[in-house]
């Protein structure tokens, strides 16, 4: 069975390619590499250096062959840059899924997996774990963006029978066990990877972003998932997605502050990490905790690498193996 896979070289894409091969499948990729790495992928999976806003030539690759499904990735995914150019946004991220969901219609797919988002949900301040059922207030154009996605797969599912499985992963982190795959954003803007570039001694000290937050300890809670988890995840939910369409929360449901995570990389690195108190950043929520029981329970997933500890290490690992990241 082969899987079309866009943003297969970013981060979570390329931990996904890597679940596929291990599960004895086919893989081919779809990436512009404007935030991934060629590198991140083996040799010899089949690449197209595609870019999704050209609608010709996306129809052009997934024309190119019938798939078992699509999986896609490919996004702009922060948080604070959507709120200062959110109609990039909204383009990058809205009009490339339209183009992917168009040609996937036209050629007869039947199963497209989507990478969504937590930032469903950042509107109102939330004390408790997040189900499926709860409102959507995206509090971003990020988060926007792809409850837009949401909404045309709805159609997409009902209409054309291409259905699909929204995953609302709350925060990705760590790397592959195996080292074969790790987090080599540019720039680095995930809380993880700076605060072990800041132990390491590779960066001046973190930046924590607001200590005024509604928090146990002001600083702002998320939920972090492991990278493999997350693909596990991907390739359950497939499984859902034969007779009707899907939408999932993915966290381990256990909320770790800031300051939490900052101890956690000084435990598992033996060493101080420097930080300094900074303003808030736009748009982030103070609690976003994923309540994960509807994925459990249709699928049967369950992390691996539950604990903060473990997610740590492993991305503490790969970055000491790769202090530059990624090659090429
Ligand atoms: N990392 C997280 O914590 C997180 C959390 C929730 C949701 N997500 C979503 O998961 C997906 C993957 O996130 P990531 O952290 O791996 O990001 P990433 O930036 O590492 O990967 C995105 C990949 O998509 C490619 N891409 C972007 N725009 C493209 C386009 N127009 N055409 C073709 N390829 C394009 C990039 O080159 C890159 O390889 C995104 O959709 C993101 O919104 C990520
Ligand atoms: O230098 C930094 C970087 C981050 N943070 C803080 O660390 C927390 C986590 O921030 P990340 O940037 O690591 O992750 P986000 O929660 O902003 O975003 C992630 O999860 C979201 C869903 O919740 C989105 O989907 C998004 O794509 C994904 O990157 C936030 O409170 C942020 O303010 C800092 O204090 N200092």
């Amino acid at each position: 069975m082969r899987y079309l896979v866009t943003g297969g070289a970013g981060f979570v894409g390329s931990h996904a390619v890597l679940a596929l091969l291990d599960a004895g499948h086919d893989v081919t990729v779809l990436d512009n590499l404007s935030t991934g790495h060629r590198g991140a992928l083996p040799d010899d999976v089949e690449f197209h250096h595609t870019d999704l806003l050209d609608a010709d030539a996306t129809e052009k690759v997934v024309s190119s062959r019938s798939w078992a499904g699509v999986l896609h990735f490919a996004a702009l995914s922060l948080v604070g840059e959507s709120m200062t150019d959110p109609l990039r946004y909204f383009r990058q991220n809205y009009l490339t899924a339209l183009n992917l969901i168009q040609a996937c219609v036209k050629n007869d797919v039947s199963k497209l997996v989507f990478s969504s988002t937590a930032a469903l949900f950042g509107g109102p301040e939330r004390s408790a774990p997040i189900p499926e059922t709860a409102d959507v207030q995206p509090g971003s154009p990020y988060g926007e963006s792809k409850y837009m996605i949401e909404r045309v797969l709805h159609w997409a599912g009902n209409i054309y029978g291409l259905h699909s499985a929204c995953l609302r992963y709350f925060n990705a982190a760590g790397a592959d066990s195996q080292g074969r795959a790790g987090e080599d954003h540019r720039p680095e803007t995930h809380l993880i990877p700076l605060t072990i570039d800041a132990a390491l001694g590779r960066r001046p000290a973190l930046k924590l972003f607001g200590t005024d937050y509604p928090t146990r300890d002001g600083s702002c809670v998320r939920d972090y998932v492991h990278v493999t988890d997350l693909a596990d995840a991907h390739l359950r939910a497939l499984d859902q997605i034969n007779e009707r369409s899907v939408a999932y929360n993915i966290g381990n449901g256990q909320g770790y502050s800031n300051l939490e995570v900052i101890q956690s990389v000084e435990r598992v690195s033996g060493r101080k990490v420097p930080w300094e108190p900074a303003p808030r950043r736009q748009g982030d929520p103070a609690m976003l905790v994923a309540d994960s029981q509807t994925l459990r329970e249709e699928t049967g997933w369950t992390p691996r690498f539950a604990e903060i500890d473990q997610i740590v290490e492993t991305a503490l690992r790969w970055r000491v193996a790769h202090p530059e990241g990624y090659n090429s």
